[in-house]
């Protein structure tokens, strides 16, 4: 059975999906499944801008098959998708259905998701999957059924290969996101370019370039649709890298070294911050005056007392961020998948040989010696870009929704044998959980009295802001009076 979609430029109907054959169930699902597909492609369009909210995206198609509107969601805060679809569909929208990606997330009170659709009259809406974070998680759905709005979940409420597949591609535009909700590291993806030999710079370190043009401006693009890029040490005195994406369009990501020694040269790429910040991550004490130095050029350098991959992941998950490009050489990609912490891994082959039995390789010693060992890559992609070629593939399965976060309704203590009050458990706010503008990283600004007996009133842009105050500077809390804004 084939699904075609013929553009039609009379009216503001966008295109009519046509099905040919098989029975009507199976039209039914190809029709379901095809209009979920293109929402979760939709809401690809913005990928890296979003964050941390989710890539949402919307179609909405009459009862004939038309597609009548169509939205997704461009930053965050902005417009919803659904708000962007029912205007773009205008009076088609009314006994229209819905199609959406995900679950909307119907946040802190706001409701312009679901009132959109409620109020364009649709009747119907399909969804993907339903929100991964708990606190979310079915009340959008909930509240469209109490308005008498027909709401379909795949894999919920009807299953069958070819939505399975849609589910599938919805989970994947969102994998960062149902990665936090499970997990306590982003989502990481490892991405290489090597030679036809295995090798990812010459013998003398030289690695500019391997892959073509077009490549890279792939890679480009992943670096748009990430929250931060990684790099080793080495990688920085040897490349001197820039990791900004230069594909003309979005978001830049930040970029982060990882460096024990410290060791690094006092003028580099990375270091010019008027653009886009870099974080340099290192062993607590190492070379305070390289420090220094570091911080009169606007880099940010964070200490950790055990630098591994896992510590490096698990803070960067606390301050916000939803997905790591690693860009790495093989010593640090060891060390990363050895920590279970790459989620992906995407390496562009190159047909060019350089041989050199000390050129590196894309990953070093993982303490394997038998091919059984050898870590399988789930799902995997082969595309042709072109002269080199694109394999990608999971290394961890993104977590499957289904049995792994029950609904809001079916929700039971994770571990009943935890007090959450218990004083010896420090539990700290996160951006993305309710009551989230508490959290340090949240970039809601907190209003304080300045004063006892004072009414002027400070204003910090976040609790890390007001936290960083000197203890004993005049402006230092002196009553409970939050204001979230
Ligand atoms: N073709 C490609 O896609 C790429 C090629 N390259 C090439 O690879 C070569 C560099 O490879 P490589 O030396 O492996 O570089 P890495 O980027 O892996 O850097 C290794 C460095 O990472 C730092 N590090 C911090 N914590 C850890 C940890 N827990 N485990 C391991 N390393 C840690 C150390 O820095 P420190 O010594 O400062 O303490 C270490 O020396 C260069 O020739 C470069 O051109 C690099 C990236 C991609
Ligand atoms: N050599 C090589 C890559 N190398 C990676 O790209 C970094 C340089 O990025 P930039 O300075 O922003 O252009 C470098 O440090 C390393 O991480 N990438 C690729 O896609 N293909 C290549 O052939």
């Amino acid at each position: 059975m084939a699904l075609s979609f013929r553009i039609c430029s009379s009216s503001p109907l966008i295109c009519r999906a046509t099905l040919s054959n098989g029975d009507n169930s199976r039209n039914y699902h190809t029709t379901d499944a095809a209009f979920i597909r293109r929402a979760a492609d939709l809401s690809e369009m913005s990928a890296g801008l979003t964050s941390p909210h989710p890539n949402f995206g919307c179609v909405i198609a009459t009862s004939s098959g038309k597609v009548a509107g169509e939205g997704y969601l461009y930053a965050q805060g902005t417009k919803p998708a659904e708000a962007l679809a029912v205007e773009a569909a205008g009076e088609f929208s009314r006994g229209a259905t819905a199609y959406l990606n995900m679950e909307p997330g119907d946040c802190h009170g706001d409701h312009t998701a679901v009132s959109a659709l409620v109020q364009a009259g649709i009747e119907r809406v399909v969804v993907g999957i339903r929100h991964p974070l708990q606190h979310l998680r079915g009340s959008a759905i909930r509240e469209l059924r109490s308005h008498g709005i027909e709401v379909n979940v795949l894999g919920e409420d009807f299953e069958s290969k070819v939505l399975e597949d849609a589910r599938k591609s919805c989970l994947l535009v969102n994998a960062p996101l149902i990665h936090r909700a499970c997990s306590r590291v982003p989502f990481s993806v490892l991405k290489y370019a090597m030679t036809l030999d295995g090798k990812i710079a010459a013998s003398s370190g030289h690695a500019a370039w391997i892959s073509s043009k077009l490549s890279r401006t792939r890679v480009f693009e992943l670096r748009g649709g990430s929250d931060a890029v990684i790099v080793g040490g080495n990688t920085v005195r040897q490349d001197d890298p820039r990791l900004t994406a230069r594909h003309g369009q979005g978001h830049t990501p930040t970029r982060i070294v990882m460096t024990q020694s410290l060791d690094l040269p006092e003028k580099a790429n990375l270091w010019d911050v008027s653009e886009v910040s870099t974080i340099v991550v290192t062993q607590r004490g190492a070379r305070k005056s390289f420090q220094k130095l570091l911080a009169s050029k606007g880099v940010e350098v964070v200490e950790f007392d055990m630098l591994n991959p896992r510590e490096v992941m698990e803070y960067f998950h606390l301050r916000g961020y939803l997905s790591i490009l690693w860009e790495c050489g093989g010593t640090l990609a060891a060390s990363a998948i050895s920590s279970s912490v790459i989620h992906k891994v995407v390496a562009f082959v190159a047909p060019k040989i350089i041989g050199g039995s000390k050129a590196p390789s894309p990953v070093g010693d993982l303490g394997m010696v038998e091919m059984t060992q050898a870590l399988n890559l789930i799902d995997v992609c082969y595309e042709q870009v072109g002269p080199d070629m694109l394999v990608s593939g999971f290394l961890q399965p993104i977590p499957d929704l289904l049995p792994v976060i029950p609904s809001e309704d079916a929700t039971v203590e994770i571990d009943p044998s935890v007090d959450p009050f218990e004083p010896s458990i420090i539990f700290f706010y996160k951006t993305w959980d309710l009551y989230g503008s508490f959290s340090n990283f949240s970039p809601h600004p907190i209003r304080m009295p300045y004063g006892e007996e004072n009414d002027d009133y400070m204003t910090w842009s976040s609790v890390e802001h007001y936290y960083q105050v000197p203890h004993n500077s005049p402006c230092k809390m002196v009553s409970c009076s939050f204001k979230t804004t």
